[in-house]
């Protein structure tokens, strides 16, 4: 956690006083948009992205491969060139890939996906590519995926860190090939190096080593998405060994894909649902998806809301009643924050187990929702690998957000039903969702004046 409460700007989080009745349109994943980047730059031919989410991550993803010589060109159109979509809906970025061209400097911000996904791709650059990024991020996890490259035949350059800043000398080619990974820290070690491996000479076999492994989901989005761009894949869900993953050789094909709703993003307002006891719509929720979230349909019930996945998309609707929760949410750990807020605001105690792994997340995320509950009146405590949630009546305060775009819904879900919530540095949704305030207060005006 860094305090940098001071000087930051205090966002009054908005009470609902009734039930939310809204449908809200959430924008494109942050997981599928920073892959398709990369998969797209690594193509034979040009590719279109449709619905690409626009935020901080996948912005200093798109700048990350310009700097790497690829082409990406934005276009906005009101016209839709996807055809069913509303009109203002038709943003479409062009990728065009080329060899990856150093030297380069490449700023990863604070985003997991680019300073690990980019250094295997920059990897196939011939000469050298700076990385560095916000304060945080030189002290989050990147040793396995530094070791794991040099196993792979590529010259890092870092300081004896194991972490950012560092200096990738790629040769023009990787060889590839065995390595074994220890990526208990981070699930994006893996899919890291799956994603870039069809450039590599001998493709790759990644066998993790370590005792745990997170976010499997996540693991599974790269694969599914490496195999649709053409790649063959062998994983431990097709029949292959479990902990290893092997990608063969081969060209990618440049494609035209269209974002899935960010299903992490959509928690904070089924949440909004499930509190109120009222009813929220997440129009083109998929049928079928990699995403982590998708998880919610079957936590949210749990903790007593209904699920309806129909034409209109997910309608979860509140029955008033908000249940604690035993969860282990090592799968879907990016979920925590937003269901520590709803088990805080519920009507028995919650665990979450199997999530030790968030406290080097954007911030330590176990130490910052213990700290920003317990200030409004709640009770939690950390265990070794997670939360124990004790729901107490809350007041009003500051919740500080640590520079943690989910720590601020969580804040604003509290603020709901907590008189004088407020969170500090609203703005730092931007990570993932810049609009985040607008579709907030755009749910509670379309709830109506009761709300
Ligand atoms: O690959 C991805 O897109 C992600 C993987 C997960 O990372 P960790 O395995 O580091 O938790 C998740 O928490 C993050 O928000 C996104
Ligand atoms: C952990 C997260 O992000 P990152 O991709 O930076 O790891 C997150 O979005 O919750």
């Amino acid at each position: 956690m860094t305090d940098n409460s001071e000087s930051l700007a205090l966002w009054p989080a908005p009470l609902a006083d009734g039930a939310i009745d809204a449908t809200v349109t959430v924008p494109g994943s942050k997981s599928v948009t920073n892959r398709a980047l990369i998969l797209a730059a690594l193509a034979a031919d040009p590719g279109w992205l449709r619905r690409p989410l626009r935020s901080r991550d996948t912005l200093l993803m798109a700048d990350g491969l310009r700097a790497l010589g690829i082409g990406i060109e934005e276009t906005v159109s009101s016209d839709s060139p996807v055809s069913g979509l509303p009109l203002g809906r038709g943003e479409s970025w062009r990728i065009i890939p080329t060899t990856p061209q150093a030297p380069a400097a490449v700023d990863v911000g604070n985003a997991g996906t680019v300073m690990r996904f980019l250094p295997p791709f920059a990897a196939l650059a011939e000469g050298p590519v700076g990385f560095d990024g916000d304060k945080r991020s030189h002290e989050r996890p990147l040793h396995g995926l530094i070791a794991a490259l040099r196993a792979l035949g590529v010259r890092v350059e870092d300081g004896g860190r194991g972490a950012l800043p560092l200096t990738l000398h790629g040769t023009g080619s990787v060889e590839g090939g065995y390595v074994e990974v220890d990526a208990s820290s981070s699930s994006q070690f893996i899919s890291a190096l799956l994603l870039s491996a069809p450039r590599f000479n001998h493709g790759v076999e990644v066998r993790h080593v370590g005792a745990t492994l997170p976010s499997m989901p996540h693991i599974r989005m790269s694969v599914d998405m490496l195999r649709k761009a053409g790649a063959q894949v062998d994983s431990p869900d097709s029949g292959g060994e479990p902990n290893v993953w092997r990608v063969r050789p081969g060209a990618l094909l440049g494609g035209d894909l269209v974002v899935e709703p960010d299903l992490s993003n959509a928690q904070p307002f089924l949440a909004a649902a499930l509190v109120t006891g009222g009813r929220v719509t997440i129009p083109d929720w998929p049928r079928a998806t990699t995403q982590p979230g998708d998880a919610l349909r079957r936590i949210f019930t749990e903790m007593g809301g209904s699920c309806v996945l129909d034409d209109r998309g997910l309608t979860l609707t509140g029955t008033g009643r908000v249940r604690g929760i035993d969860a282990d949410l090592s799968e879907v750990g990016e979920l925590t924050p937003g269901i520590a807020a709803v088990a805080a605001l519920a009507d028995s105690e919650s665990v979450l187990r199997g999530v030790a792994h968030l406290r080097l997340h954007e911030t330590d995320r176990l130490a910052a929702l213990t700290k920003e509950i317990n200030s409004l009146g709640g009770d939690v405590t950390e265990t070794a690998d997670g939360l124990r949630i004790r729901p107490r009546p809350l007041h009003g305060g500051v919740f500080h957000t640590y520079d943690d775009h989910r720590l601020a819904t969580a804040g604003a879900l509290l603020g709901l039903l907590v008189k004088d919530v407020e969170v500090e540095n609203i703005a730092t949704t931007g990570k993932t969702m810049p609009d985040f305030p607008d579709l907030w207060h755009g749910m509670l005006a379309a709830s109506g004046p009761r709300a």
